[in-house]
């Protein structure tokens, strides 16, 4: 792809380090976000902004979208000035927000029977790997899309997957957030276990890193755990999210998963607890909370 023209919806954690790569790496991006003031340093580092999604489909032959949920990802597609209004042939979708299957279908379908092309490509790494063009990205859906936007996902990311058809890079998706979501807690319940066992916390850190279970999740988060810091990189109310639509995926194929069900509680409380803007690891508040 020589350096075309780039949409970018959505400016969140996510979206503002993944657009302001692309501009870092000499793509023209026109950025919309629904709080429009989130576009300003977009826009101070070289971006467009684009009045509404229309807009900004209009204007550029591909378009990511990276919002939070099924229902922002819909709404940014099929209400008013939406996405749908402006996609004709040629033109390319790729939704790298976490969603589930049947929203990413229900997109795919909109936007193809306009002529256009879709692909979702949600990805796996957080706030830092977003700014450090180290995301992995799970691609599903029109092949031809995803060939044309390989110099893009070169940029964001460190690796991608074509997974076959829509809803494929989905369930990929929510697979390893239900994995990462149960570990967290039950790495939260091993900090609060060893604490109340008069065990230093910081030496069970030492030791999980020299070990089979060492992995840069408890690298990166136990210390600030620790120190009860969440400052958002994955927000809470996010893990919850993508728990319970992996829960969903487990109702659809009868796989019973009684320890995600009982990591999705622990967010949930967490959530109950006003905690939902904070990094997912706050969840160990919870666990502290529980076990008194
Ligand atoms: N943070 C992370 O570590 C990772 C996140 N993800 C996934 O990426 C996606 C984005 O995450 P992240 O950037 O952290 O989330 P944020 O909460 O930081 O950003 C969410 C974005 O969605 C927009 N939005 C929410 N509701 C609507 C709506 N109804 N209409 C239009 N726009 C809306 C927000 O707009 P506004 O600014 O106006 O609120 C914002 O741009 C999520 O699906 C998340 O699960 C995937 C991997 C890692
Ligand atoms: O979805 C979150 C992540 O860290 O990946």
């Amino acid at each position: 792809m020589e350096k075309v023209e780039v949409g970018f919806l959505g400016l969140g954690i996510m979206g503002k380090a993944m657009a302001m790569n692309l501009l870092r790496h000499g793509f023209k991006v026109t950025v919309w976000n629904r709080t429009v003031s989130k576009c300003d340093e977009l826009v101070e580092h070289g971006a467009s902004i684009g009045e509404s999604p229309a807009a900004v489909i209009k204007k550029c032959k591909y378009t990511i979208g990276m919002l939070s949920d099924p229902a922002a990802a819909l709404s940014v597609v099929f209400d008013k000035n939406g996405v749908l209004e402006a996609v004709s042939s040629g033109k390319g979708y790729i939704d790298m927000s976490t969603v589930d299957a049947d929203t990413s279908s229900n997109i795919s379908e909109a936007i193809t029977a306009k002529g256009g092309f879709f692909i979702e490509a949600p990805v796996s790494g957080s706030k830092k790997p977003a700014e450090d063009g180290q995301l992995i990205i799970l691609a599903a859906g029109e092949k031809a899309l995803y060939e044309e936007a390989i110099p893009l996902f070169d940029v964001l990311g460190k690796k991608s997957f074509f997974l076959g058809q829509v809803g494929n890079g989905a369930k990929m998706k929510l697979v390893v957030n239900m994995i990462m979501g149960s570990m967290m807690n039950a790495f939260s319940e091993g900090l609060v276990l060893a604490d109340k066992s008069g065990l230093s916390q910081n030496t069970l850190l030492d030791v999980l890193d020299l070990g089979g279970m060492a992995n840069p999740m408890f690298r990166m988060k136990g210390p600030a755990m620790i120190q009860s810091s969440y400052s958002p990189q994955f927000p809470l109310k996010h893990q919850q999210k993508d728990m319970r639509l992996a829960l969903a995926l487990g109702d659809e194929t009868a796989v019973s998963m009684p320890v995600a069900a009982a990591a999705n509680e622990a967010f949930k409380k967490a959530r109950s607890m006003g905690l939902g803007d904070l990094d997912f690891s706050a969840v160990f508040e919870t666990v502290k909370h529980l076990k008194g």
